[in-house]
C-alpha cells in the first residue's frame, strides 16, 4: 500500500508463537497475554539496543480481547488482564520510542475464537484502534469465507485510511486463499495492504522453517515480483530464541528472512535471551541486507538436490548478499562455486561473510571458492564491487 509507510520491512516483536493464547494470569502471571507482558517486552526493546537497530514495533496477537463488545459495540481489551486499557498500553509503549500492533479478524471470531470484526464493525473497529493510538494491525481470516473476505480487506484498508492516522496494514489474506494465484491476486494487495502472510504459521521447529523456505522458493516466480517498498510478502515470526532450533538453523532462518526481504518480527522471550540468538538478532550486516532501500526481494539461483541451495539478492550500490543454505542433515562437507557460475558480472568484489565477519578481497567472477557448511547451516556473503578510487575520492585513497 503505497501511502508512504513500511518503504522498508517492518522489525519488531510478535506475542503470538511464544506466548500463544496464555490467558491464565493467575497461574502464569509472567506469561500470559496481558499489559504486563508487552511492557517488559517494550522495556526489553528499548533498553537492549534493540530499538536503535530497527526494532520499534511491539505487536498485541490473538487473546487481548474481552469475550464482549462493549454497550457502545466497540471491542475492548479483557479488564483482568489489561486493566489500564489499550490506550495507556500504547503511551507506554510511544514513551519509549516504539509503535504498537493489535490484532483482528475479518469474520465472526478469531482463531482462538474472541469477537470477530464482520464487514458492519469494519469501521467502528478501525476507528477504535486509530483512538487507542494503534500504529499497526493485524487483520487475521479465521470463521469467514471468500466472499466476505473479498469484500472485507479492501474496506478495512479504506476504513483505516479514513481515520486519518498512519496505520500499518498487515492482512492474512492470501494465506486463507492458498498464497497463489488465480485465487490471489497480489497487484490488488499491493494497492490496499503493506504486507501479507501468504503460508501457514510458523511453528518452533526446522522443520516448519525448512517447509515455509522451500513453499516460498519453489513458487518465487509468483511471490518475487509482487513485493517492494510499502508491499512485503510474510513469510511468519522469527523464532530465534526459543526452544526448536540450532544455532546454524537460527542463523539460517535470519539469513533467508534477508534474502526474502521479510519482516523481522521475532516471537521470543527476550526477558530470557541466549546470547548465541541476541548475536544473530543484532547482527547489523543481515540488518542492512534485510532493510535495503531498494527493496528487492531475493531469489533462490541454485539448487542441487537434497545438497545446498543458494540465494541471490540484489542490493543497492550494485551490492549483492549470497546465502548457501545446507540442507544436508548428515554431514559438514565443502562446496566449491565461482562467481561466473552465478552469472556474475566481471570485475572485483569485497566479500564479507557475515556470521563470522571474515573478508575476503579481490574476488572476482572466476574465483573459485570454497564453503564448507554445517548440515542444516548457511554461509552468507554480502558482496561489495571494489570501486576504483577517482580522483575525487581522495579521501577513499587515503584510507584506503
Ligand atoms: O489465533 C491467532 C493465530 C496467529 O495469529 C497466527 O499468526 C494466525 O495465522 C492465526 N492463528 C492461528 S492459531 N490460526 C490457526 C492455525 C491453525 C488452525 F488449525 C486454526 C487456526
Amino acid at each position: 500500500l503505497d501511502n508512504g509507510l513500511l518503504k522498508i520491512p517492518p522489525m519488531g516483536w510478535m506475542a503470538w508463537e511464544r506466548f500463544r493464547c496464555d490467558v491464565d494470569c493467575q497461574d502464569d502471571p509472567e506469561n500470559c497475554i496481558s499489559e504486563g507482558l508487552f511492557r517488559d517486552m517494550a522495556d526489553r526493546l528499548a533498553e537492549d539496543g534493540w530499538r536503535e537497530l530497527g526494532y520499534e514495533y511491539i505487536i498485541i496477537d490473538d487473546c487481548w480481547m474481552s469475550r464482549l463488545r462493549d454497550e457502545q459495540e466497540k471491542l475492548q481489551p479483557e479488564p483482568s488482564r489489561f486493566p489500564g486499557g489499550i490506550a495507556k498500553l500504547a503511551r507506554y509503549i510511544h514513551d519509549r520510542g516504539l509503535k504498537l500492533g493489535i490484532y483482528a479478524d475479518m469474520g465472526t471470531h478469531t482463531c482462538m475464537g474472541f469477537p470477530g470484526t464482520t464487514l458492519d464493525k469494519i469501521e467502528i473497529d478501525a476507528q477504535t484502534f486509530a483512538s487507542w493510538g494503534v500504529d499497526y494491525l493485524k487483520f487475521d481470516g479465521c470463521y469467514s469465507n471468500p466472499v466476505e473476505q473479498m469484500q472485507g480487506y479492501p474496506l478495512m484498508s479504506k476504513a483505516l485510511n479514513a481515520t486519518g492516522r498512519p496505520i500499518v496494514y498487515s492482512c492474512s489474506w492470501p494465506a486463507y486463499l492458498g498464497g497463489l494465484p488465480p485465487n490471489v491476486n497480489y497487484s490488488l494487495l499491493g494497492d490496499i495492504c503493506h504486507l501479507w502472510r501468504n503460508y501457514y504459521d510458523i511453528q518452533d521447529s526446522w522443520d516448519s522453517v525448512q517447509g515455509i523456505i522451500e513453499w516460498f522458493s519453489d513458487n518465487q516466480d509468483d511471490l518475487q515480483p509482487a513485493a517492494g517498498p510499502g508491499r512485503w510478502n510474510d513469510p511468519d515470526m522469527l523464532i530465534i530464541g526459543n526452544f526448536g532450533l540450532s544455532v546454524d538453523q537460527a542463523r539460517s532462518q535470519m539469513a533467508l528472512w534477508a534474502i526474502m526481504a521479510a519482516p523481522l518480527i521475532m516471537s521470543n522471550d527476550l526477558r530470557n535471551l541466549a546470547n548465541s540468538a541476541r548475536a544473530i538478532l543484532q547482527n547489523k550486516m543481515i540488518i542492512a541486507i534485510n532493510q535495503d532501500p531498494m527493496g528487492i526481494q531475493g531469489r533462490r539461483l541454485l539448487q542441487e538436490k537434497s545438497q545446498i541451495e543458494v540465494y541471490w539478492r540484489p542490493l543497492s550500490h550494485s551490492a549483492s548478499a549470497l546465502v548457501f543454505l545446507s540442507r544436508r542433515t548428515d554431514m559438514p562437507y565443502l562446496y566449491h562455486t565461482s562467481l561466473a557460475k552465478l552469472n556474475y558480472d566481471a570485475g572485483s568484489y569485497e566479500a564479507y561473510e557475515v556470521f563470522t565477519s571474515s573478508t575476503v578481497t579481490g574476488l572476482n567472477a572466476t574465483t573459485v571458492f570454497t564453503v564448507s557448511i554445517n548440515p542444516s547451516g548457511v554461509v552468507m556473503w554480502y558482496l561489495i564491487p571494489q570501486q576504483k578510487p577517482r580522483q575525487s575520492d581522495t579521501l577513499y585513497d587515503q584510507h584506503k
